[in-house]
């Protein structure tokens, strides 16, 4: 077929060649591959450098996230991790004050123990931000919309000050929140863009999976060195479960999308401070239209009390109180005692992070039904 096929399809079929001509690809449950004989050895040897199913995944990634090269690791900070390994001591990176707590963990980390030297800074802030990246730059760490405070920030802005700065610089763009169905970071000038995949592009809370893209041969080759060297690769069964999740990918975040702008448009009626970037009083809503398609399935409000939160999330009957998002059920939770808990109270605090923030993501379900179990859960708390 000539005709360039939409990402919806593309998600579907999945191009694979198998001896027995299954139509799902088979998951290669083994560690090593026969050699033929010792002078060709074949594309594989053992399953930490490569493996088929492996090998199915990451091509269908390349065609969906629109990437030369895509490598498929066993989670998102195994994927930050390979990523970081790149830089030496004294190396400068500037990073968003508002990131997934395990990534400002692992930024800690190499602060500490690489001594490599991060700053934080507000990314909304243009000015600001593009004053931080200097020729001495490194790599930028961004992520947009932020876990949990949405932020958002202009990724072409900065990439191109980054690379006028450095032309070595590497842009690197967390997109777990956006997927590759709502935005194409490497189209925006990043250089490295990766993603939790236990989070949507799995969708169903059954793996641990990240995945790195970029269209650099010489990035490529630094980060399949390090995958094959440490084991960071994804194993062969999570490797077919994450090929059969993506088959539904743009069904399920349509879905949640449209259920977490009625929940978003719900809590504002109820005069509640949303943060959201489908609402027109999001401070960055025309800026995160520009660069994305969509406005994803996460938002966050205050209740202005953190006993209250906790209240609220406790009457909750239809959402987990889980980490973690992307699921196709409904999730919520209190972010500075689950997933930022990692962050000392104190930069937590200097970062303007409200304690009492909840953090909601939306699944497949009756969006009425969600909105009434946040009602009754309002209530049970005392809560408007
Ligand atoms: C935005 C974001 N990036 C990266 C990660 C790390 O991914 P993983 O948990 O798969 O290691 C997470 C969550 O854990 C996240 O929320
Ligand atoms: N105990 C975990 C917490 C994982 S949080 C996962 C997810 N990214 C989220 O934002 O909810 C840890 O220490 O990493």
């Amino acid at each position: 077929m000539t005709k360039k096929l939409s990402l919806e399809t593309e998600l579907v079929h999945v191009e694979d060649t198998n001896t027995h001509n299954a139509s799902i690809t088979p998951a290669y449950m083994s560690a090593t591959f026969k050699a033929k004989d010792l002078d060709e050895m074949g594309p594989y040897d053992y399953t930490r450098s490569g493996n088929p199913t492996r090998s199915a995944l990451q091509n269908h990634l390349s065609k969906i996230m629109k990437a030369k090269h895509v490598y498929a690791l066993n989670s998102g900070m195994a994927a930050l991790d390979v990523i970081v390994r790149s830089l030496n001591p004294g190396d400068e990176v500037v990073a968003g004050d508002d990131l997934y707590g395990g990534t400002d963990r692992l930024l800690t980390y190499i602060k500490t123990f690489n001594h490599i030297k991060v700053g934080h800074y507000d990314t909304t802030n243009l000015e600001l931000i593009t004053s931080k990246i200097t020729k001495n730059t490194k790599m930028v760490v961004l992520e947009s919309p932020t876990n949990p405070l949405i932020k958002i920030c202009d990724l072409k802005a900065i990439a191109d000050h980054a690379h006028k700065q450095n032309p070595d610089c590497v842009v690197v763009f967390d997109n777990t929140m956006m997927t590759p169905l709502f935005m194409s970071p490497l189209e925006l000038g990043a250089d490295i863009q990766y993603e939790s995949a236990t989070k949507y592009l799995n969708g169903h809370h059954d793996i641990m999976a990240g995945v790195i893209a970029t269209n650099s041969d010489e990035l490529a080759k630094k980060v399949f060195f390090v995958i094959n060297a440490t084991g960071a690769g994804i194993a062969p069964f999570d490797s077919w479960l994450l090929l059969r999740g993506l088959k539904t990918l743009a069904l399920r975040v349509e879905r949640q999308q449209e259920n977490a702008l009625k929940i978003a448009k719900w809590l504002e009626s109820q005069n509640i401070k949303v943060r959201y970037p489908g609402l027109e009083s999001h401070p960055q809503y025309e800026l995160h239209k520009k660069q994305c398609k969509g406005t994803g399935a996460v938002l966050s409000f205050e209740t202005g009390d953190v006993a209250v939160s906790k209240r609220i999330i406790a009457a909750c009957e239809l959402y987990s109180v889980t980490v973690s998002f992307g699921y196709v059920a409904s999730l919520i939770s209190l972010p500075c005692l689950m997933s930022h808990a990692s962050i000392s109270a104190e930069t937590r605090k200097e970062r303007e992070f409200p304690e009492d923030l909840i953090r909601l993501c939306a699944g497949i379900e009756s969006a009425d039904d969600l909105i009434e179990d946040l009602a009754h859960a309002f209530k049970v708390a005392g809560f408007r």
